[in-house]
């Protein structure tokens, strides 16, 4: 299976664009789950707008698809601030930047999505303008090269990235606010499939919208997106209303197991233990392994792996866990459950 027809992909898809203007949630009541994000931000934008300044610069970090674009645009919502985007790869040359900073209104957010991509360049000019909305910059090269500073407005940066990790710390230093997304619990996730269901008109019983969420990688995105495809089962296969047991046929032909594992999740898995006995293993050779880039890995696979206890990160490579094993079935093999301490008491 190529790596774009995916279904757990975490990145847009194509055709996406359209159902999701129509459920993205626009204000902060609306984001559901993530109630330590909601909570602070709720106080910080309330403060922000009771002294009428703007608020503090804010970086949103955590797995793909998670809504940390849809934070940025429901803070210049609850703001009633205009909003610009652009994203870390897209601002080659400082002059990329410089232009997106002039043309900013007071008060206005200017989201960067991917901010752990900016080239330091880019990023030079970023400090002063966040720290003190100064724009300093050279113009020109050699001996006619001069260096001019111009006044910016007041405004918000919302950084967001999937891994904190790889800002420098000059950067993350100049951000006021920082809110970690976690992964959705079943019940967050029910309850943003049984939105999404009522804002598509779709007919999802209780048990239905259960089944989607549970198998949803703790992911908002993947719960729409699955929602999407099994609504269309539903309608050639059914009469037209999602319960359990279309819920679960219409996963089960498409390949996402009980736990909301895919095809890419299993052969990781899978490849650690039959390769290499459970680990620890490398990033890169179980990139190499798999035939899967080492940032996809990262960013994409490994993390709700993780968080859902199948393997585990150690100074000597990754780890499966017990549980991986239990989960295909196979006895585990004892050396390697050693490494993550699993066998001591
Ligand atoms: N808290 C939430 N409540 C309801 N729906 C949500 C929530 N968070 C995200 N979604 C839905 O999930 C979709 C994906 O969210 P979003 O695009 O904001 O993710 P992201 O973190 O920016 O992903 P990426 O890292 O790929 O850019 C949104 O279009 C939205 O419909
Ligand atoms: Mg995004």
């Amino acid at each position: 299976m190529l790596e774009h027809d995916r279904l757990i992909a975490a990145e847009k898809e194509q055709g996406e664009g359209r159902f999701d203007h129509a459920i993205r949630p626009k204000r902060l009541e609306e984001y559901i789950g993530q109630p330590r994000v909601r909570e602070q931000l709720e106080i910080f934008i309330s403060a922000a707008r009771r002294r009428e300044e703007s608020l503090d610069h804010t970086l949103v970090f955590g797995p793909p698809g998670l809504g940390k674009t849809t934070l940025a645009n429901i803070i210049a919502e609850e703001m009633q601030v205009g909003l610009k985007s652009t994203s870390g790869p897209v601002l080659e040359r400082a002059g990329d930047l410089a232009a997106m900073l002039t043309n900013l209104e007071p008060g206005d957010v200017l989201f960067i999505d991917e901010i752990h991509r900016l080239s330091p360049v880019v990023e030079e000019i970023l400090y002063p303008a966040m720290e003190d909305f100064q724009l300093d910059i050279m113009i020109g090269e050699g001996p006619a090269a001069r260096s001019i500073k111009l006044d910016l407005p007041r405004f918000t940066l919302v950084g967001a990235t999937t891994r904190a990790g790889l800002l420098t710390s000059p950067l993350r230093d100049r951000f006021g606010i920082v809110q970690r997304l976690e992964f959705y619990n079943l019940e967050e996730l029910t309850e943003i499939v049984r939105r999404s269901a009522r804002l598509l008109e779709v007919e999802a019983s209780e048990e239905g919208a259960i089944e989607v969420a549970r198998r949803s990688r703790g992911t908002p995105r993947i719960a729409n997106r699955l929602l999407r495809r099994v609504r269309d089962f539903a309608q050639v296969k059914g009469t037209g209303a999602i319960d359990a047991a279309i819920a679960d046929a219409a996963l089960n032909m498409l390949n996402v197991d009980h736990h909301g594992l895919d095809h890419m999740d299993r052969r990781l898995l899978l490849a650690m233990i039959e390769k290499f006995d459970g680990g620890p293993v490398g990033v890169d050779s179980l990139s190499a392994a798999i035939g899967e880039e080492r940032d996809t890995i990262e960013d994409v696979i490994e993390p709700y792996l993780i968080q859902q206890g199948l393997m585990m990160r150690t100074a000597r490579g990754r780890v499966v866990t017990r549980q991986a094993w239990q989960h295909f079935q196979l006895a585990p093999h004892e050396k390697a459950l050693d490494t993550v301490g699993e066998l001591r008491p």
